[in-house]
């Protein structure tokens, strides 16, 4: 195997850069590229020489016991952790080619291209409207008062919300049930038109039923996204991600097809794990 191959079974193992073929039937487009990826918060290392190649219009689950690195190395994707300033980072993390990291790279576009959504539903204190709104006006996406309305209506109808919001456009966002602010979140997130979207455990606040509702929408929603979430939750991974990487002490310790890894693991570690012998 390349050394700077994911760490995957060997028979799934594509040369660096190259595209898995899944089940023989279809071939993904690489969407973020990271090599040699290393990061310290202060001296203390959290990260350690990951290599993932993630794929577009795909979803892919972070999983791995608490600490292991799952959000550090999602925020890495869209420069958040610039944001803490102990962290340094070293290594490549490449987005449809273009290194995230390059002086040259503008945050805010990079973020427009990168959505985000967190554990806990966090809704701007606006109504339901603005908070759909909001950035797409930023990003001087929409004008005029037409165009923001049919943005609002298409995202919030994608986030699977139009129904239940349709007649309370302009009462808090902050007013819908947790299920529904998540929901909320997400169309906040799609209304910029972004490749990539980041979830932080985006059901672990939620209930049994707003939890399937969000991951029945992640499966609608991979037709035009690229989705990578974080997952406590083995059954959550299994059915809703088409790749699965494990973390372990800031490291990959593998990268497959979900099927695969979740029914023949080829590391002990993560059998040890997925069947909750750890974690
Ligand atoms: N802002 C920070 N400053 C210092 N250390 C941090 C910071 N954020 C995370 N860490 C440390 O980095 C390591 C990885 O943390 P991270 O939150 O990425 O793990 P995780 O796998 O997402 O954990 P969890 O599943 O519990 O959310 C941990 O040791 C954590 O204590």
């Amino acid at each position: 195997m390349n050394s700077q191959a994911p760490q995957v079974s060997e028979q799934q193992t594509p040369a660096v850069g190259q595209p898995y073929t899944r089940n023989q039937e279809a071939c993904h487009d690489l969407s973020i590229r990271v090599r040699d990826l290393n990061l310290w918060y202060g001296k203390t290392q959290a990260l350690s020489g990951l290599n993932i190649d993630l794929f577009q219009k795909n979803v892919t689950a972070l999983i791995g016991p608490s600490g292991c690195g799952k959000s550090t190395f999602l925020r890495c994707l869209n420069r958040m952790n610039d944001l803490i300033p102990s962290v340094h980072t070293e290594g490549l993390v490449e987005m449809d080619g273009r290194d995230v990291n390059a002086v040259k790279m503008d945050e805010v576009a990079l973020r427009r291209r990168v959505g985000m959504v967190f554990q806990k539903p966090n809704p701007f204190p606006k109504s339901i409207y603005e908070n759909v709104a909001y950035a797409p006006r930023m990003h001087d996406l929409v004008s005029r008062k037409a165009d923001q309305d049919e943005l609002v209506e298409k995202a919030l109808r994608d986030a699977g919300l139009w129904e239940e919001a349709k007649d309370k456009l302009q009462e808090p966002g902050t007013s819908l049930s947790g299920g529904q602010q998540q929901r909320l979140c997400i169309a906040r997130a799609i209304a910029v038109q972004p490749d990539v979207i980041l979830m932080d455990e985006p059901t672990s606040a939620l209930d049994p039923i707003s939890t399937a509702t969000i991951e029945d929408l992640m499966d609608r929603l991979k037709q035009k996204f690229t989705i990578i979430t974080v997952t406590h939750n083995m059954q959550q991974a299994a059915r809703v991600a088409d790749y699965t990487a494990f973390f372990h002490l800031g490291e990959i310790i593998e990268y497959n097809d979900t099927k695969v890894m979740f029914s023949t693991p080829a590391k002990k570690k993560t059998e040890d794990y997925i069947s909750g012998r750890y974690g």
